[in-house]
């Protein structure tokens, strides 16, 4: 296995507020792991920064051994890049611009993608209900050719037929060699996907291990793993 993404002493300050501090972690190719942690843990943060979308950290961030924003975001397919799109577009036209703008947009497995979610292209982007939206952004970001992909809580407010339509096609089109990090806060909707956990809590990551040292040396499911980091404090992930 080679070393993907090497995130070493990352703090990240807003407003005042320390978001992240102290934080490191490490991701090797071809796996897929889940980035696990309560509301406002700071999952999305560190996406964001991971990405190059947020910027004035300290500490070093690299993906592939590059360490700068540019670098990092021609390596990166984020979940979050439809923010901002204009919603009155149809869907067929937001993945046209995709196509021009990003070279590693391949509009062929966007139409295959969007196919196999029965996306419907005609619709616009402001009409859709928000597990269509979820399968939508899913359809792109896949589509784009990447090391990384960062799935930010792909299955918030879904059904469980959409679910699992959104887990095929994630196992379906991950490339090979490519790491895709899935944040979400109720691991049983990916437990048997993950190939291995981090989990986020008091601004940092406080443990990172494969779901086999798991199985093996703790003898938990990657369930009850999650939840003793969090049950002290009698915390409800909803
Ligand atoms: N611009 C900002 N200024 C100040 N605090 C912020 C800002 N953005 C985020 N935060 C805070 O940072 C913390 C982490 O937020 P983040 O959205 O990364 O958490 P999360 O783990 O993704 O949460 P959720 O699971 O609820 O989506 C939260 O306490 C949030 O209020």
């Amino acid at each position: 296995m080679t070393e993907l993404l090497s995130i070493e002493n990352l703090t990240y300050r807003r407003n005042l507020r320390t978001i992240l501090t102290n934080l490191s972690l490490t991701l090797n190719d071809n796996q897929i792991v889940g980035l696990l942690g309560a509301n406002g843990a700071g999952k999305t943060t560190l996406m964001r920064l991971i990405a190059g979308s947020a910027v004035n950290y300290r500490g070093s961030i690299s993906i592939n051994g590059k360490n700068t924003g540019s670098e990092r975001k021609s390596m990166v397919s984020f979940s979050a890049q439809l923010e901002g799109v204009n919603e009155n577009l149809k869907l067929i036209k937001i993945a046209d611009y995709f196509n021009h703008v990003f070279p590693d947009f391949e509009m062929n497995d966007f139409e295959k993608l969007a196919a196999n979610l029965s996306i419907d292209l005609d619709q616009h982007f402001i009409s859709l209900s928000k597990g269509n939206r979820q399968k939508f952004v899913m359809a792109i970001t896949l589509a784009k050719h990447a090391k990384l992909y960062l799935l930010d809580e792909p299955f918030n407010g879904i059904d469980s037929m959409s679910r699992k339509k959104i887990v095929a096609s994630i196992i379906e089109w991950k490339p090979e060699d490519a790491t895709i990090l899935i944040s979400d806060h109720h691991v049983t909707d990916i437990a048997n996907l993950l190939d291995a956990v981090a989990i986020v809590k008091d601004h940092t990551v406080v443990t990172q291990k494969s779901a086999d040292e798991i199985r093996e040396e703790n003898g938990q499911s990657i369930e009850t793993f999650y939840e003793s980091f969090y049950e002290e404090e009698g915390t409800k992930n909803d």
